[in-house]
């Protein structure tokens, strides 16, 4: 078995403990949402409700076509069983974050896993630099492996068809905030800089000491997470007492949470939360999320039919181009400063 990277090991206090809650009792903590089922009132607070209690709720019957969900997950085994040699051909570099990486780092200790990322959109321009001052741009553009052969055309589907699902999320979104169901539309569709990520977590001989993905927000909008059928591994901060409650999977569900500019969108009346995932020592898992993030353009702040006297903007804006942009650079390498989090744009309430 041997030893363990010690890049891989978590500080004691962010190990994985064993759960201390019964994974079955809590299962049906977090909300399962039928899409099929009552008007689009009713979902609008059911969506609420849930972005308001957890940040996080499983959908259920989204439309999609169902074999679509199952094809993307063979594809994606596929394409990480080859060797090594085969996967680094497409590797992300620091010019572009597209392709394959296998050294992730979340809050400078690596992820026990492999990635595959690529965006909705085939090109994007994308910040040359995180410096505000500098405006330069660079076209970015996904790199498709050659094999598996239906690899792209598989992913490509899967990303529209996951991106009508997410603007559907985001009028029930709107419409749980007293907001007109289109409010949040424009912010994407033209040039949004969403990403769709091929996770894969291979069994880690020492799931006690490493994680899957270390605790984190997630920045974008909206994350929309198809989470493996079979092997569970996604825990979330539980609000009312900071416990990791395990997500236990439902078969073709897809998990969301609301991220970062959603927090922000809604001056903190929905929360973008803490989460990660931990390994096991005998089975690999597979998650593809879906980030959906703005335009490059698009500054972010509290929306003004939010704010009033009483309930004055918690923000300053930001500009989510740039904002993105010193992530990507940053996650490259291990760093030796914190990341840019929303925090940092957080107004002092007296
Ligand atoms: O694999 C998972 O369940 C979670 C992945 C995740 O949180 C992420 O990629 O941002
Ligand atoms: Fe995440």
């Amino acid at each position: 078995m041997g030893d363990i990277d010690s890049a891989f090991v978590q500080s004691p206090d962010h190990r994985p403990q064993a759960p201390k809650v019964d994974a079955d009792a809590v299962a049906g903590e977090i909300p399962v949402i039928d899409l099929s089922v009552g008007d689009i009132g009713e979902l609008a607070s059911q969506v609420g409700s849930a972005c308001k209690a957890w940040g996080f709720f499983q959908i259920i019957n989204y439309g999609m076509p169902v074999e679509l969900h199952k094809k993307i997950d063979v594809v994606t085994r596929k394409f990480f069983k080859q060797s090594m040699e085969e996967k680094i051909k497409v590797k992300r570099d620091e010019e572009n974050p597209l392709g394959y990486h296998d050294g992730e780092h979340t809050k400078n200790v690596r992820d026990w896993k492999e990635t595959y990322g690529y965006l909705l959109k085939e090109t994007v321009e994308f910040p040359v630099s995180p410096d505000p001052e500098d405006q330069e741009l660079k076209a970015i553009t996904n790199r498709w492996p050659q094999y598996p052969p239906e690899f792209r055309e598989v992913l490509e589907e899967y990303g529209r068809e996951v991106e009508k699902v997410s603007y559907k999320l985001m009028e029930l979104i709107a419409l749980s905030l007293g907001l007109p169901a289109e409010r949040f539309h424009g912010y994407f569709e033209e040039k949004q800089l969403s990403i769709l990520r091929l996770n894969y977590y291979p069994p880690c001989p020492f799931p006690h000491l490493a994680l899957g993905v270390g605790r984190h927000k997630d920045s974008g909008a909206l994350t929309l997470l198809a989470q493996d059928d079979e092997v569970a591994g996604l825990e979330v901060k539980r609000k009312s007492d900071g416990e990791w409650i395990p997500v236990k999977p439902v078969p073709r569900a897809i998990v969301v949470n609301v991220g970062d500019i959603i927090q922000v969108w809604s001056n903190d009346k929905y929360e973008s939360v803490e989460h990660r995932a931990v390994v096991n020592s005998e089975k690999e898992r597979v998650s593809i999320p879906f980030f959906f993030f703005p335009a490059r353009t698009v500054m972010v702040n509290p929306l003004e039919e939010l704010v009033n006297k009483e309930n004055p903007a918690r923000y300053t804006e930001y500009n989510w181009g740039k904002f993105y942009a010193h992530r990507i650079y940053g996650e490259f390498k291990k760093r030796e400063v914190e990341n840019l989090q929303i925090h940092h744009f957080k107004i002092d309430q007296d």
